[in-house]
């Protein structure tokens, strides 16, 4: 078992990384669970698969679930999502000294942390993270967010949660279309800073996808402390430390937005495809060799994962896609910082990608050349 701290001062919590956390989730989050009565929100598959072990674990030590249950996949981060999760705790009675336990993917872990982001102006909440993406990414460094109609995050808070508990053994009834989509955001970490885990993933990245356990709690932990690294040093991305984290996300966000947020494209695909054209684009600018493009795009299908958006049979063109990018968080006073790659492991925020170039760049992709 791992155990990373984030450091934040204040607002400082631990990630524990291992087998089993959920049968004994009582005990580890027990600082946290100060009524008899509990409020879990929960994806709807995470619980059919997993909520026993949680509510054994909260029984034994006298504590009742209540229960409220999310419906699987990217709509449920949505206005209507939040508005009935809100009524809900309100009528729970949740005050801003309680913890709410968020036990899911992504999906249920940005929009619970956003709930109890507004939720008495703030109360506290616990990850209980389920798939591989949640476990290394999400469920770490406090962003919180749903959806709207013009895009990807654009509504959300920075609330970190008080602990996460991420049990490796949840995985183990997650789809292996699931599976490979967090991987890409394993993948991530190697590809924007760290290159001897890009290569330790080369030979073990198999390992990972199939559950082998030593492989598995490595890829995680070392996932979970780049994050930690990163998220100390600038928490809410007002230098470009944190930004680095959306490697491939321009790309893939404007993706996902073309895909109407359906399971077309999970998330994770979005960023497998966002860090191949990311990496192909600094080759492009001379930033990084044809060869080390082709090692991302190779690392990506290796996973199972996709590396070409001419295959996603489109309907758009580059400048369409580029449009979807104005509303990216990481506009700024009229121009797009993008993160590029100086070298695998060296990724960089660029400030002087010209739009139009990008969308010829991206129309170039969209016919498969
Ligand atoms: N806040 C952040 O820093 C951050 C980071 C990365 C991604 N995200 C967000 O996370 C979301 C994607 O998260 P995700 O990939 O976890 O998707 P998800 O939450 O939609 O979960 C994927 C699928 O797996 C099912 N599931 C979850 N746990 C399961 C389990 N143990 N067994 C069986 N089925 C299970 C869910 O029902 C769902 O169908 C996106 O909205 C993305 O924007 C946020
Ligand atoms: O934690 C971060 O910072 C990240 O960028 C992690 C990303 O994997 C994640 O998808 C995040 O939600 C994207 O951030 P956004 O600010 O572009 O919404
Ligand atoms: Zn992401």
């Amino acid at each position: 078992m791992a155990v990373i701290g984030v450091e934040l001062a204040g607002r400082s919590y631990d990630v524990e990384v291992g087998h089993g956390l959920l049968d004994d989730a009582a005990t580890r989050a027990r600082a946290f669970l100060r009524k008899a009565r509990v409020p879990v929100v929960a994806d709807e598959n995470a619980w059919a698969a997993h909520g026993e072990r949680l509510k054994k674990s909260l029984g034994a030590a006298g504590h009742e679930i209540a229960l409220y249950k999310v419906a699987s996949g990217e709509g449920s981060k949505s206005w209507d999502s939040l508005a009935k999760l809100t009524d809900w705790l309100l009528v729970e009675g949740v005050e801003r000294g309680d913890h709410v336990l968020a036990l899911g993917g992504g999906v249920v872990g940005d929009l619970t942390g956003f709930a109890c982001a507004i939720l008495k102006r703030g109360c506290g909440f616990v990850q209980l993270p389920t798939t591989l993406l949640a476990q290394v990414d999400s469920s770490v460094g406090g962003k919180t967010a749903i959806n709207t109609a013009a895009g990807k995050n654009l509504i959300g808070a920075f609330h970190q949660p008080s602990l996460v508990l991420a049990d490796l053994d949840t995985l183990a009834t997650l789809p292996a279309r699931e599976m490979r989509a967090g991987y890409a955001e394993v993948l991530k970490y190697g590809v924007l800073g760290d290159a001897e885990f890009f290569d330790w993933l080369a030979d073990h990245g198999a390992e990972v996808v199939a559950l082998e356990p030593a492989a598995l709690e490595h890829a995680v932990a070392t996932s979970v402390a780049a994050k930690a690294r990163i998220v100390a040093e600038d928490e809410r991305e007002t230098k470009d430390t944190r930004a680095l984290l959306n490697l491939g996300h321009t790309f893939g966000h404007a993706l996902e937005a073309e895909t109407g947020f359906s399971d077309r494209l999970l998330h994770g695909e979005g960023v497998a495809l966002g860090m191949v054209l990311a990496a192909r684009y600094s080759a492009r600018r001379g930033l990084i060799a044809e060869t080390d493009a082709g090692m991302v795009a190779r690392a990506v299908a290796n996973a199972g994962l996709p590396t070409g958006i001419a295959g996603l049979g489109l309907d758009c063109d580059g400048a369409d896609l580029v449009a979807h990018m104005l509303h990216d968080k990481k506009m700024d006073a009229g121009t797009l910082r993008f993160i590029l790659l100086r070298a695998i492991g060296d990724a960089f925020v660029a400030r002087d990608v010209a739009l139009d170039d990008v969308a010829d760049f991206l129309e170039g992709q969209l016919r498969g050349n």
